[in-house]
């Protein structure tokens, strides 16, 4: 950026952030989604189904006791099937540093100078870190509709190695979302095994290339006027392998279950996992990833902070051995996890087709 043009430059970025432009009257059509996509019922129930596991002090912790360590393992894998969702509270994250790191975001997104945050913003998505607006392709100009959201996206493991590419405002951010990063990686880690285990994999399966990236993605979304018409982030299924969000004390997040939209209730400080598409194919189908979206609301921000757990750029993702026998004949062909990602990136709000390239017996899997 040449330093005469950076005013102008600047002010241009920060006008299609939607965080600086919310207050603009008319509404903006472009945030219009089509009536067969727009959230409808806004009131949706909210969902005292999706299970709340109690890890008890930390997923560490339970490997003390065999009895509840497998009560634990039952409960996480009958949820990873049955919702491809579920909370979890006792996980053994501080509370402190959840409603910190999530404080430092909200200072991020409501009180950097606005010369702060344009250094960020790229339309690059091959960018490290960067700041965005909508969806994450690049194509903002380009888009039909766009969504209610900005969001700030980067690796978080391992920190050594991705640090520095991290803003460097507000200045406690690193020491927190660093710290963060390395609770959630364990937690997420500790999850892995209780899934490898309760699958009959082994616990050691995600271990190393299957879980080795871990990418931070933190969601904006300011009040907006217009909650029915709009959405935060359209329905989709994550394409890693699996996702601890912290999803802060506003409704937003709901999941698709049994034909109808439902509303996952903000516990304080507990943490939502949800299965994402490489651990539907890896388990051949046992566990499920659910469609799921986020919806806005006329009278707070919200603020989402996902970790998406994924594999490697070059590994190759396919169903397990164990899993294929006569009776479960296996459903995904194997490829590179780079492949699938490129063409989820081309597949956007249409999840019925994400997966079609990959399935080996197009009837069979879901
Ligand atoms: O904001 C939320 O609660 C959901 C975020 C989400 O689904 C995502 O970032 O993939
Ligand atoms: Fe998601």
């Amino acid at each position: 950026m040449q330093r005469d043009d950076f005013p102008c430059t600047c002010l241009k970025t920060m006008e299609k952030l939607i965080s600086s432009s919310y207050k603009e009257r008319p509404f903006p059509e472009t945030y219009i989604f089509p009536p067969d996509a727009r959230p409808g019922k806004l009131a949706v129930p909210l969902c005292n189904n999706i299970p709340v596991i109690d890890l008890g002090g930390g997923a560490e912790e339970a490997s003390e006791s065999d009895d509840r360590r497998t009560y634990i393992l039952e409960q996480i894998l009958k949820a990873s099937q049955e919702f491809g969702f579920f909370q979890v509270i006792n996980h053994g994250i501080s509370e402190h540093l959840l409603s910190e790191t999530m404080r430092v975001f909200k200072e991020f997104f409501e009180e950097l100078p606005a010369e702060d945050k344009a250094s960020l913003y790229s339309e690059d998505p091959n960018k490290s870190c960067r700041l965005f607006t909508s969806s994450s392709t690049g194509n903002y100009d380009g888009e039909d509709v766009h969504i209610w959201r900005d969001c700030l996206k980067h690796p978080c493991h391992p920190l050594e190695e991705c640090k520095h590419v991290w803003p460097q405002k507000p200045i406690r951010y690193g020491e927190l979302v660093g710290a963060c990063s390395t609770q959630v990686r364990e937690l997420a880690s500790n999850i892995l095994e209780l899934i490898g285990e309760g699958l009959g994999v082994g616990a050691g399966y995600f271990r190393d290339e299957l879980s080795q990236q871990m990418l931070l993605s933190v969601n904006y979304y300011p009040p907006c006027p217009e909650p029915s018409l709009t959405l935060g982030l359209p329905k989709h299924c994550d394409p890693n392998l699996i996702t601890i969000l912290l999803q802060g004390d506003v409704n937003g997040l709901q999941v698709f279950k049994d034909g109808e939209w439902i509303g996952v209730e903000p516990l304080p400080h507990a943490l939502v996992v949800n299965v994402g598409y490489q651990l539907q194919i890896i388990s051949n189908g046992k566990l499920k990833s659910a469609e799921h979206r986020a919806v806005t609301n006329s009278s707070e921000a919200r603020i989402s902070a996902g970790f998406f757990v994924m594999p490697s750029n070059d590994c190759l993702i396919e169903p397990a051995a164990a899993l294929i026998n006569a009776s479960n004949p296996q459903l995904y062909k194997g490829f590179q996890y780079k492949d699938f990602f490129l063409n989820f990136g081309t597949k956007l709000g249409k999840t019925e087709q994400v997966l079609d390239r990959f399935k080996l017996q197009a009837r069979l899997a879901s």
